[in-house]
């Protein structure tokens, strides 16, 4: 197990947003943050990543309270991929290599630059090394930025609906990402999503919020009209297509 959760909660001001949330992730595993809008989801992701500091409960990494890591430490083990990427005039080698901030030392070595290139070569990044990522599409530049956090060699990549703003070949390919370097990389990815289909494909484990509790937790077994029902508060039927489970639902 790389990530335990327990009793975690969390309020803006006076606002409680997550209450006593508990659960664990092993190395490897894609798991999907689900719920509807305002549910908790990204401050949930920003606890994990010490944005936030939760009024109770613990959060390990690898056995290790978070709290007591420092900057360093807690960035050498969790990578983030936030909600809005910035653009900016750096190029997109340069982009990637600022990931690499937490294990350089007193100058850029060796190994970071060979870091920056395998990442690169391993997203098909290869060709937009000198491309400015202001000059990137959408779907382009969410690759740097999950490259960005991969130089980092977390264990932990914590992604805020990665698939936002992109087009299906682009959404696809994202998660197909996700899910390849989660499984070679041995990296635990907890993923924020809101297209269930999608979520459906690319996870081995669901978590639906609601309310700032967790409503279900599990393999895809959970995906269920009724979940669907309480969580969503929209009616839908579940239909298997070629083997894969397709939400389908009813206006
Ligand atoms: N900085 C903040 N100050 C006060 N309240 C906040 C702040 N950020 C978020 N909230 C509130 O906390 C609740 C949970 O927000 P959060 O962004 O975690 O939800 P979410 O599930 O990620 O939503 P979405 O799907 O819309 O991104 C919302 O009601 C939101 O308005």
């Amino acid at each position: 197990m790389i990530l335990s959760v327990d009793g975690v909660e969390f309020a803006y001001r006076s606002r409680k947003v997550l209450n006593n949330i508990k659960f664990k992730v092993n190395r490897g595993e894609v798991v999907s943050i689900l719920g509807v809008n305002g549910a908790g989801k990204s401050t949930l992701l920003k606890c994990i990543n010490r944005i936030l500091k939760p009024k109770r409960g613990t959060i390990l990494i690898d056995n290790f309270d978070i709290n007591k890591l420092n900057g360093l430490e807690l960035a050498k083990k969790v990578g983030y991929v936030p909600q809005r990427a910035e653009r900016n005039f750096l190029t997109v080698f340069d982009t990637v290599l600022l990931g690499r901030k937490p294990h350089i030392k007193w100058e850029v070595s060796e190994k970071d630059l060979e870091i920056t290139h395998k990442v690169l070569k391993l997203l098909n990044l290869e060709d937009y090394a000198l491309r400015y990522t202001n000059e990137l599409s959408g779907g382009e530049l969410q690759k740097v930025i999950i490259a960005r956090a991969l130089v980092q060699e977390p264990q932990i990549l914590l992604l805020d609906e990665p698939t936002n703003n992109l087009d299906l070949k682009n959404q696809l390919e994202v998660m197909k990402l996700i899910r390849d370097v989660s499984k070679s990389q041995n990296i635990a990815s907890i993923v924020v999503m809101h297209d269930l289909n999608l979520a459906l494909r690319f996870s081995d484990k669901f978590i639906m919020l609601k309310d700032g509790i967790i409503y279900a937790e599990g393999d895809k077994s959970i995906i269920t009209p009724e979940n669907i029902k309480a969580v969503y508060g929209v009616d839908a039927y579940i239909e298997s297509v070629r083997g894969v489970p397709v939400v389908v639902p009813i206006e």
